[in-house]
């Protein structure tokens, strides 16, 4: 039985204060408990027609830079909006569950989760501070290598975020008046940090703040909406499109704080009462909600396949390994565009590598291993590889093909090598650190587990592709 989030009367009574109607007829939905380890999740309290408006929550009760700027010291540069937003939230981390009594946007705050224990981004980062045999640092030694990879570039973004925090905490001690954390005991605040930006990097939204719709500051923390959960397959709620990115401008007057943000229900369906609404965060892999998210999808649920593994790391590694002729390599594809981001499908079919890992194999193999100098006449053979890049011809010769895609089959099944011990060693997890495990490590366990399966199923096809002759 779904519960309501307990603090949710006092979230709408704040969102009337700020002017938001939040009459039962003209707010259909509520924050009830969710399945699984999913949390909280948007439900409807009664039937509600195909497009209609489930809110508008004012602009003045959104979180994002615009709301908080009259608030704080100005920054040079400019704080980034995930930078200012994480930052209110660090200064008001609630200490208990008696909620946060910040005046501005406290019965927000107190809706927020009080922690992120679950999430990987803590367990890599306590793995960084103890390297303990903590279950967090056997969860992290047990991800798939290629799934740490992209864990560490989400680390990388965190703490170059937090040393620009701590960087404005220092030139502006006022804002810590009041704390325990006087200015030397900055450094103390990294964990409150680290949930703070964890709020707003799994909760924030596309809004259009700014002149530039592609400005990654447009975004903002959305009170209610940042209830709904994700779902893979519709219906889907919609945020509605604002005047700003109809007509392609920033909020109309620089004393206001942009406009409301307002969500639709699904367009084509009625929803009946009780059932959670869902948005859809994005098309992304299973790799990237787990990095990102802290949760994934299960694929063999719905009949669709949707399995990618993403081969960064090895590609890098194989450049990396040949000499001047690989830096040389690797700098042609950084100018064109093809470095990075090498991923290979299960679907469509036939499973399949994307077209940047087929155009990144074909000129590793330009020049016959195992050289890895610099050919005298190497810009003239670049000539059939940047010929097949402009469509101009569809491959570089046949020995091209047959020795890119035999790199891409060794890869595959030694990625299928690893899959099958980490898949073995899932059981082991836990054993021996705690005589009582947290409750989310069980779902922990099945996302590690199904990340290996992902990699596992996606190479076994890509190979039968390949064994097939299949043709990309
Ligand atoms: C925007 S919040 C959604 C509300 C959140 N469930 C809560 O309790 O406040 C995003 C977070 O919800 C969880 N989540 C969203 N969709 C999920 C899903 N389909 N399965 C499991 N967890 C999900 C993840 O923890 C994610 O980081």
């Amino acid at each position: 039985m779904s519960t309501v989030h307990p603090s949710w009367p006092d979230l709408l009574t704040w969102l009337s204060r700020h002017g938001m109607d939040v009459s039962a007829e003209n707010l259909p939905v509520e924050a009830r408990s969710s399945y699984g380890s999913a949390g909280y999740g948007l439900f409807a309290h009664h039937s509600i027609e195909p497009g209609t408006q489930l809110f508008s929550v004012p602009a003045t009760a959104l979180l994002n830079s615009l709301t908080l700027a009259p608030h704080y010291p100005r920054a040079v540069p400019k704080l980034t909006c995930v930078q200012a937003v994480s930052l209110h939230l660090l200064l008001h981390r609630p200490k208990n569950c008696s909620g946060c009594p910040e005046p501005l946007f406290g019965p927000y705050i107190s809706v927020l989760p009080q922690d992120f224990d679950s999430h990987p981004l803590t367990w890599l980062w306590k793995d960084e501070k103890s390297h303990s045999l903590a279950l967090e640092s056997q969860l992290i030694s047990a991800l798939p290598s290629q799934v740490q990879c992209k864990l560490r570039k989400s680390f990388i973004r965190f703490e170059t975020d937090w040393k620009r925090v701590q960087c404005y905490l220092e030139r502006n001690p006022t804002l810590l008046r009041g704390r325990q954390a006087k200015i030397n005991a900055i450094d103390s605040m990294e964990e409150d940090y680290l949930w703070a930006w964890l709020n707003v990097n799994t909760r924030c939204v596309y809004h259009r703040l700014t002149k530039s719709p592609s400005d990654p500051d447009n975004m903002t923390l959305c009170p209610i909406l940042d209830f709904a959960n994700h779902s893979p397959r519709p219906p889907y709620t919609i945020p509605k499109p604002i005047q700003a990115e109809l007509r392609d401008t920033a909020p109309s007057s620089k004393k206001t704080f942009g406009e409301n943000f307002v969500l639709l229900s699904p367009s084509t369906t009625i929803t009946p009462s009780d059932t959670e609404l869902f948005l859809k965060y994005g098309a992304h892999s299973n790799s990237t909600l787990f990095t990102e998210y802290g949760f994934m999808t299960d694929l063999s649920v719905g009949g669709r396949a949707g399995g990618e593994a993403e081969l960064d790391g090895i590609i890098a590694a194989l450049f990396n390994s040949r000499g001047s002729l690989g830096s040389w390599m690797k700098e042609i594809l950084v100018v064109e565009g093809y470095w990075g981001d090498w991923t290979i499908h299960s679907d469509p079919n036939p499973a399949h590598p994307s077209y940047r890992l087929i155009t990144t194999l074909r000129l590793y193999h330009l020049f016959s291993l195992p050289s890895d100098t610099i050919p005298p006449n190497a810009e003239e053979r670049l000539e059939d590889w940047r010929n097949t890049t402009f469509g101009k011809q569809d491959i570089i010769s046949k020995d091209n093909e047959a020795l890119w895609r035999s790199t891409l089959m060794d890869i595959c099944k030694n990625m299928i090598q690893e899959a099958q011990v980490g898949i073995m060693s899932i059981g082991k997890i836990g054993l021996g650190v705690m005589s009582t495990l947290p409750e989310w490590a069980d779902s922990a366990k099945s996302f590690v587990e199904m990340l290996w399966k992902e990699e596992y199923d996606v190479c076994s096809l890509v190979i039968e592709s390949l064994e097939k002759n299949e043709q990309f």
